[in-house]
């Protein structure tokens, strides 16, 4: 047998939709491995780029990719004959781009998505949009649908940091098969058939991360962000178990794993959203300086619904709402939150 990473893999085929920082970086793990890999992006000019340029300058510059990597502008040939599809557009444009997918899959294929946000209009997850497309199309069947997880910057998985994550499928067996694809030496991938429970952990840490960021950049100190890294699992996981999500995956590497790494690492997105926010920017200051996506901007607002939808508590993701959609102080905010009615941890 050949150890991770260094299997021959030649005749497998994997499709990665979406040429961001998180696509490009899975794509060339997956290329490494000597699968034949197409990557797509939606934008012509940025895929002509990557051809010419054999990296992604715009989000992983100085990573070359490997030869079996292969930017692709037309879908088709990204899921022609591909064993597994991995989707990483961002939420907001996912129901779309996988609308155009559908009449191109065939019986049998795996879908895995890698994408942290929760759908506006609809309050559903990547996994669930895939479902309820999926159910209106005769077409196909037997398509899997799987969950990537876990704290992973792209950067630093390009770079081959060691780096863990969890894979889910509702068939176990399914997450096993599909976790050999994605492991090598560096990137360890866990099985799991908690699909709820990965895809809530994986959107709502990005709002806690804001959270974190808006009183680090307001100069509180590491009291504030533990607490913060603490009651957001806490109102993650009342979320999570109202939705049926296993109370496990919360302690896990997508729940706890994720939240640690996002709310902490100076990396992230969603983490110098909030970071920007508490030093006095306002929300259209932050997104007009932004060129990558930070899901816990839109997630924020999906989230707010579903709670109220659903009657739960979430005092954190409550203020983070206020001070995104109702310009609302962020000192205040902390205020408000510090002093609301005392309560029995
Ligand atoms: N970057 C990371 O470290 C990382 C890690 C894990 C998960 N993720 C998740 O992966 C997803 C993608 O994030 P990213 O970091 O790759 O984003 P990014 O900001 O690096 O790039 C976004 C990509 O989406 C494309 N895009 C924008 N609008 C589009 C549209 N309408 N149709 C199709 N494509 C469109 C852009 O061209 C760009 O290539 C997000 O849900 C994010 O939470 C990111
Ligand atoms: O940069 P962020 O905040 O989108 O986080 C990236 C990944 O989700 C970290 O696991």
């Amino acid at each position: 047998m050949f150890p991770m990473g260094k299997m021959m893999n030649k005749s497998i085929k994997i499709g990665v939709i979406g040429a961001g920082s998180w696509g490009t970086a899975l794509a060339i793990l997956l290329a490494k491995k000597g699968y034949l890999v197409n990557l797509w992006g939606h934008n012509d000019s940025h895929v002509s780029r990557l051809s010419k340029d054999r990296e992604n300058r715009k989000y992983l510059p100085g990573i070359i990719f490997p030869q079996s990597l292969h930017p692709e502008s037309e879908l088709d040939p990204c899921i022609d004959g591909a064993d597994t599809v991995v989707m990483v557009v961002p939420s907001h444009s996912y129901r779309t781009v996988f609308q155009k997918i559908i009449p191109l899959l065939s019986d049998n294929q795996r879908i895995v998505t890698a994408v942290k946000g929760i759908e506006n209009d609809t309050l559903m997850t990547m996994t669930q949009v895939m479902e309820q497309e999926l159910a209106c199309f005769s077409g196909v069947q037997n398509i899997g649908l799987g969950v990537l997880s876990g704290p992973s910057f792209a950067e630093e998985v390009a770079r081959e940091i060691p780096t863990a994550v969890t894979l889910g499928f509702k068939d176990i067996e399914m997450a096993k098969e599909v976790q050999k694809i994605f492991g090598t030496e560096y990137f360890r991938v866990y099985a799991s058939s908690d699909m709820v429970g990965l895809e809530i952990s994986a959107a709502l840490k990005n709002i806690i991360a804001i959270a974190t960021g808006v009183c680090d950049g307001l100069g509180y100190g590491l009291n504030t962000r533990a607490a913060l890294i603490t009651r957001g699992l806490a109102e993650i996981t009342r979320l999570g178990t109202a939705l049926k999500a296993d109370v496990a995956t919360f302690s896990g590497l997508s729940g706890m794993g994720d939240l640690i790494l996002t709310c902490t690492g100076n990396l992230s997105r969603n983490r110098n959203v909030g970071l920007k926010l508490g030093s006095g920017k306002s929300i259209e200051q932050v997104k007009s300086e932004m060129n990558m996506v930070a899901e816990g901007i839109k997630t924020t607002k999906s989230v707010y619904d579903l709670a109220a939808k659903m009657g739960i508590e979430m005092p954190i993701l409550e203020q983070v709402y206020n001070i995104i959609y109702r310009n609302k102080n962020c000192s205040e905010a902390v205020k408000d939150l510090l002093n609301r009615e005392l309560k029995v941890e």
